[in-house]
């Protein structure tokens, strides 16, 4: 039953379509949607290249962990966290124990052909961007996966299309962790 349905937080890298996914579900569910990032943003007043500039990643991380602590005890929401966001054992904790968690998983191939022309990302406005996503993909794919309740692939799906599967999971999802019937009465 997805009205039962806890907070979804969904985790993956940048240009998986978190936020793409997330708004659609929202919708879908009726719920609220929030995306980490653009909540730091409105936070700080400024937004993440200027923060990444003045303060550096580390302080960008910091106000990040504020953020996904204060989002994650909000009932009900759909998050959309930031690509990063996972790097924080704090983070990590706070979102699998806190609401389902979905890992939007996609290759590198597709997060270039998708972030490339946006200039809103401070970590890939480099030389070598693919290097950058392969070499984040390596360290960040275990801890995504370390945190996931769900996983789905969103390489050439498109977005519809991923909502309607991510909603089967999450109802199988909350079905098969419900209270058995027996237990209920006791
Ligand atoms: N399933 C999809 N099929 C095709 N295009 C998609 C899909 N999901 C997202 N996109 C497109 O890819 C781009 C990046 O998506 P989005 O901003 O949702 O990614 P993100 O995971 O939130 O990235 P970030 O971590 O940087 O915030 C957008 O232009 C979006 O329209
Ligand atoms: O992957 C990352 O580390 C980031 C992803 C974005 O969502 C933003 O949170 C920021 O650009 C950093
Ligand atoms: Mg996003």
């Amino acid at each position: 039953m997805v009205e039962e349905l806890p907070s979804v937080f969904l985790v993956g890298p940048m240009g998986a379509g978190k936020t793409t996914i997330g708004k659609l579900l929202a919708k879908q569910l009726g719920r609220t949607f929030v995306d980490s990032d653009w909540y730091i943003e409105s936070q700080t007043g400024a937004d993440i290249a200027w923060i990444f500039a003045k303060e550096g990643e580390a302080g960008f991380r910091e106000r990040e962990t504020r953020a996904i602590d204060e989002l994650t005890q909000k009932d009900q929401i759909v998050l959309a966290t930031g690509g990063g966001a996972v790097m924080c054992a704090e983070n990590r904790a706070f979102l699998h124990q806190r609401g389902i968690v979905v890992y939007l998983n996609a290759p590198v191939d597709v997060q270039m052909a998708r972030t490339a022309k946006d200039k809103s990302r401070p970590l890939l406005q480099q030389p070598n961007p693919r290097k950058i996503l392969q070499d984040l993909y390596s360290t960040r794919d275990p801890l995504y996966r370390q945190v996931a309740h769900i996983i789905m692939p969103t390489g050439h799906t498109y977005p519809r299309h991923m909502v309607n599967q991510l909603l089967q999971q999450l109802e199988s999802f909350t079905d098969s962790t419900a209270i058995a019937p027996e237990d209920k009465e006791n």
